[in-house]
């Protein structure tokens, strides 16, 4: 029952449309008891004409349709029978499109809104998840989800009815041999119930393998010139080694046992075929009610055995992937806790409607915030979820427009949570920052349409100086205007005309073909183009040459005045020109002033 909530949350289906798909499966079964249930007659009747004298409903009917022979009638009854049987056939092929075509799209809306998820969750979130698991959720498990669990747990529910409904009529037809068949296909499903937690099991650990194999891959490769200069070529193919073996013993022990329903049932059904056969020679039974019971048997037994084998198999392979079901189900119940709720609510400006799924729920255009005087950060304090102590206490600073503020400080003094709350990526418990006398928390978003974010590494996609500073502006909208003042401000026309493609240079996987100076000018061209008025630079902690040193520098200073800054300065040349420079420590902003004031009055 758990189960099926939770693949009703997961689906994003309308209730009408599973209904509608149970009333197919309905039908067609109803379709496939009435061929196999006419056939038995038939067969009795081709055996034994005079029987239709002695069934009251088939003496009416031969009478009724005023037929020369009972010849004739069995005839039209064989039609009947293929014409019904042809017609299960074209509804069968026409419900399995259906569910195809339903759990792909499935796969498709699932994929949307996990990614959608996962882009507005906390960044708390994002903190204590590794990306490899996110990007398995939307690109493997979305997946499995629709072809191990969708397709599976709809194709159960199908075979049920069909189950239900063959046992039913060879309920009418011997209740002895439906008992039996019952006991055979409970026997079958013993050895299921019996390994229902170690087929949990296995499938928990395919998806941790699956992602821990991403995850290898991902440091391999992503840090390739560590990996190859180190020399751990070794190291992480070992641990590949490890996950892939790990994988296929999991999968191997599934896949088998996979197999067992089938043949046991199988084995048991023709055993108790030929018993019966056996049984009713020794004692002597009529030829014909024999005929007649075995034809259903083996009718039934086409459809029964197949559809038992198969429901038995679409059980454990639900039970396996359990954990995708669980996994996918815990995710997007993030959304529904109350930090997820007070984030989106202060951050896009709505509270997520109970009962309408969230991604449907449109966030309120942000108004656009006005800035012409102060920030003021008012003690603020931060802890980290889970964290022993505070990572800030009680920070409060001023910046007024125009002003460029320098954070200075040790390793661990807090200056990136500080920016992080700034940006509005952490929520404080408590203190504000207040724009013009307005709190940042009424709207996140339109705060955050102020600010320009260059972090210490730059995420450059593999495209063009153009359209990486340019960043998620289409092609014909790029304003070649302001990106030439952008690149003029971040000093990076040098180095453009320099190149043969000039802006339409392509920079490499992650800027691979740029130096770190140069990736960060980017990284101040990018927020120059997005004109934002305020600028929250993380400065490059990799000794830079002199010559780019000065270059950023020069870049910095050039903007102090027209825009408003906040630098994480981690070299002294940069702080030289703020006009305020804040040191912190522990979480504590512990000296604030002028250049001279902080830094040249520590150094004497
Ligand atoms: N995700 C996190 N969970 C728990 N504690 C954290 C987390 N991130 C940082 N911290 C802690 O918060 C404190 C401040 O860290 P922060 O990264 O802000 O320092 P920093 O001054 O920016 O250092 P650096 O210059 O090395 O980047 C540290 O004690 C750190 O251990």
């Amino acid at each position: 029952m758990r189960y099926l909530s939770q693949f009703l949350y997961v689906i994003s289906a309308k209730k009408f449309e599973l209904i509608l798909l149970l009333i197919a499966f309905l039908t067609v079964s109803l379709m496939d008891a009435l061929g196999i249930g006419l056939v038995g007659p038939f067969m009795g009747l081709a055996t034994n004409p005079t029987l239709i004298y002695k069934n009251v409903f088939l003496a009416n009917t031969y009478r009724a349709l005023g037929l020369k022979s009972t010849s004739q009638f069995i005839g039209l009854m064989g039609l009947t029978i293929v014409v019904i049987f042809y017609l299960k056939s074209f509804f069968y092929y026409q419900i399995q499109r259906y569910v195809f075509r339903f759990c792909f799209t499935q796969q498709v809306k699932l994929r949307l809104r996990l990614l959608h998820t996962y882009l507005f969750l906390p960044y708390t979130f994002h903190l204590k998840t590794n990306s490899a698991n996110l990007i398995q959720n939307i690109i493997n498990e979305s997946q499995n989800f629709s072809y191990s669990v969708a397709i599976p747990l709809l194709g159960s529910i199908s075979n049920l009815f069909v189950l239900v409904v063959l046992v039913l009529l060879l309920m009418k037809t011997d209740f002895a041999a439906t008992v039996t068949v019952i006991g055979i296909l409970l026997g079958t499903y013993l050895p299921f119930h019996l390994f229902r937690n170690k087929i949990v099991r296995w499938g928990k650990e395919g998806v941790e393998a699956n992602t821990e194999m991403l995850r290898i891959v991902n440091h391999a490769i992503g840090g390739l010139k560590e990996t190859r200069v180190i020399g751990c070529e070794e190291y992480f193919e070992n641990q590949l080694n490890s996950q892939v073996n790990r994988f296929a013993k999991v999968a191997t022990l599934f896949h088998v046992f996979q197999i067992l329903p089938r043949i046991t049932i199988e084995a048991l059904l023709i055993t108790f075929v030929v018993g019966l056969v056996s049984v009713s020679l020794l004692f002597e039974q009529r030829s014909q009610d024999l005929v007649s019971v075995l034809g259903i048997f083996a009718i039934a037994s086409i459809r029964l055995l197949p559809s038992a084998s198969q429901l038995m198999s679409n059980m454990g392979v639900l039970r396996n992937f359990k954990p995708t079901l669980d996994r996918l189900y815990m995710d997007l119940k993030e959304i529904e806790k109350p930090e997820a709720i007070n984030y989106l609510k202060i951050s896009q400006g709505f509270v997520p409607t109970k009962g309408v799924k969230f991604e449907s729920q449109k966030s309120i255009k942000p108004m656009p915030m006005s800035f012409t005087d102060k920030i003021v950060i008012d003690r603020i304090n931060y802890a980290y979820p889970e964290a022993a102590s505070k990572s800030l206490t009680d920070v409060s600073l001023t910046l007024k427009k125009g002003e460029s503020i320098a954070l200075i400080g040790k390793s661990g003094a807090g200056k990136t949570t500080l920016v992080d709350v700034f940006l509005g990526l952490l929520i404080p418990q408590s203190g504000d920052i207040q724009v013009d006398g307005l709190s940042v928390y009424n709207s996140l978003r339109s705060w955050q349409n102020l600010i320009g974010y260059i972090p210490q590494s730059i995420f450059l996609t593999d495209d063009t100086i153009e359209r990486n500073i340019a960043f998620g502006v289409p092609d014909d909208q790029i304003d070649q205007q302001r990106l030439n003042n952008a690149i003029r401000s971040a000093q990076l026309a040098d180095l453009i005309a320099q190149l043969p493609e000039g802006t339409q240079t392509m920079v490499g996987e992650h800027g691979v073909r740029l130096s770190g100076g140069q990736r960060q000018r980017i990284g101040i061209a990018r927020a120059l183009y997005h004109e934002r008025e305020i600028l929250v630079l993380d400065e490059a902690t990799s000794a830079l040459d002199n010559e780019t040193e000065n270059l950023i520098s020069k870049a910095i200073q050039d903007l102090s005045g027209t825009k408003t800054m906040i630098i994480i300065a981690h070299r002294l040349t940069t702080v030289e020109h703020c006009d305020r420079i804040y040191q912190m420590e522990k979480g504590q902003v512990v000296k604030c002033g002028t250049y001279q004031e902080v830094v040249l009055a520590q150094n004497t």
